[in-house]
């Protein structure tokens, strides 16, 4: 086993939404290859790190991803061959260091964090071990509870749908990963036909949950409330509700405008929506129910709501360890959302997650809306033992190879495999 980087390549692929992304390749010295491909978001928090896209073509003439590529095989590739692909901390820091901005917007996050992914995989195979054994800390693990989007609206339904992002279900009453997942699995199909029986469409969106342009907000929560029956289960204690409203993008100017309801809301009446819906339906927890700017906001509704539901910030904190200190300081949720490229580089998120673990923080791992089959963040969220993977609907290729990761992983541990459930909750 020799782990010292000898090659690295990048190429431009399509992600899930059609859209090119970055996918790198590393060989160690001992032959070893391993590949990491990169997730992208559609309803990204504005301090997320800088990736270099194609959304812009002005800026770039339509070869952001390109540059990606151009930057890693060249000045990344120069600055971490003959480093040890082992060392995690010292890629990672090399890389950011080499970048040299705040927001990783010379070299790209992208760039950045296809090689800082790719180099962990290419270690953990040189060293014989599985991904989720390389990445843990002291070989303890944890199954997470599949936070499985059944329902899409805002930009995932290009604002066809619901103005809510996001209705998840959390099969957080199952014995284990597997049963969670078929308790999962069953809802999605018993929603399938609760939906057809109204005379909705059943396309999908960015994340493979239905997508139908339903009377409110509200009205999904009914749905999926019966869904959960319907496939046998008891909604509350079997299977949970949990919310992304992804509220950032319909706020405007202090208000949160529902197009849906022909409503727009103050940061007050938003907070007495989300406990009307707390009070009559089985939620868990909401995911960004108010914007990233909305910092007075947020501080009323972790009041309101926080000893009650897990209250996680996404755009509020981008998986930013600045951002998530000053979130614990100023009593702002309860929760963090963990994107590995919010950030740019492995050793970051850990940092993130570990702030917000010592503050007594719920944790939750998270893919991209736009994806591709790496299920890098399977292993991770095993290894990290942050309890909950969000991965999408069990209906696209993209988002059932990561709970197919996990399925493999549990099989592996045997006796040895915790599912998280219900515990893995701050609150509830
Ligand atoms: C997964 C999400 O969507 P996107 O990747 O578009 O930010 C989210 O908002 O949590
Ligand atoms: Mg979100």
């Amino acid at each position: 086993m020799n782990t010292t980087i000898q090659k690295i390549h990048a190429r431009e692929i399509l992600d899930s939404r059609g859209n090119p992304t970055v996918e790198v390749d590393i060989v160690l010295q001992d032959g070893t290859k391993a590949r990491a491909a990169v997730p992208s978001g559609a309803s990204t928090g504005k301090y997320e790190a800088f990736e270099l896209r194609d959304r812009d073509p002005k800026r770039y003439g339509g070869k952001g991803v390109l540059t990606a590529v151009t930057n890693v095989n060249g000045d990344i590739a120069n600055a971490l061959i003959g480093l040890d692909a082992g060392d995690q901390k010292l890629i990672d820091l090399t890389m950011i260091e080499l970048d040299g901005t705040p927001n990783k917007g010379r070299l790209g996050a992208n760039a950045i964090l296809g090689v800082s992914m790719a180099a962990a995989r290419a270690a953990a195979q040189a060293n014989g071990l599985q991904l989720y054994e390389y990445l843990s800390e002291d070989r303890r693990y944890l199954l997470p509870v599949p936070m499985m989007n059944v329902m899409n609206g805002g930009v995932h339904a290009q604002w066809q749908g619901a103005d809510f992002q996001e209705y998840m279900i959390a099969p957080l009453g199952a014995p284990n990963f597997r049963t969670a997942l078929q308790w999962g699995a069953e809802t999605y199909r018993a929603l399938q036909k609760t939906l057809q029986k109204k005379g909705y469409p059943t396309a999908v969106g960015d994340e493979g949950g239905f997508a139908p342009k339903v009377a409110s907000n509200e009205e999904p929560l009914e749905l999926i409330t019966l869904a959960i029956e319907e496939a046998g289960y008891q909604p509350g204690k079997d299977i949970a509700i949990s919310l992304d409203p992804a509220s950032s993008g319909f706020y405007h100017y202090g208000q949160y405008e529902l197009k849906r309801e022909q409503k727009a809301l103050t940061p007050e009446d938003m907070i007495k929506y989300y406990q009307m819906l707390v009070e009559n339906y089985s939620i868990i927890s909401i995911e960004d129910g108010l914007a990233e700017e909305d910092w007075t906001g947020w501080k009323m509704l972790t009041k309101e709501l926080g000893d009650r539901i897990e209250l996680i910030g996404d755009d509020i904190f981008v998986t930013s360890p600045a951002l998530v200190k000053r979130g614990i300081k100023e009593g702002i949720a309860n929760s963090v959302l963990i994107k590995l490229n919010q950030i740019g580089t492995v050793t970051e998120t850990l940092e993130t997650m570990q702030l917000a673990k010592s503050a007594g923080w719920g944790l939750n791992v998270s893919h991209r809306s736009g994806e591709t089959v790496d299920s890098f963040i399977s292993d991770f969220t095993v290894a990290t033992r942050a309890g909950k993977l969000k991965t999408g609907a069990p209906s696209r290729g993209e988002r059932i190879e990561k709970y197919n990761q996990l399925l493999r992983i549990e099989e592996e541990l045997g006796n040895r495999a915790v599912y998280a459930g219900r515990k893995a909750f701050v609150r509830g």
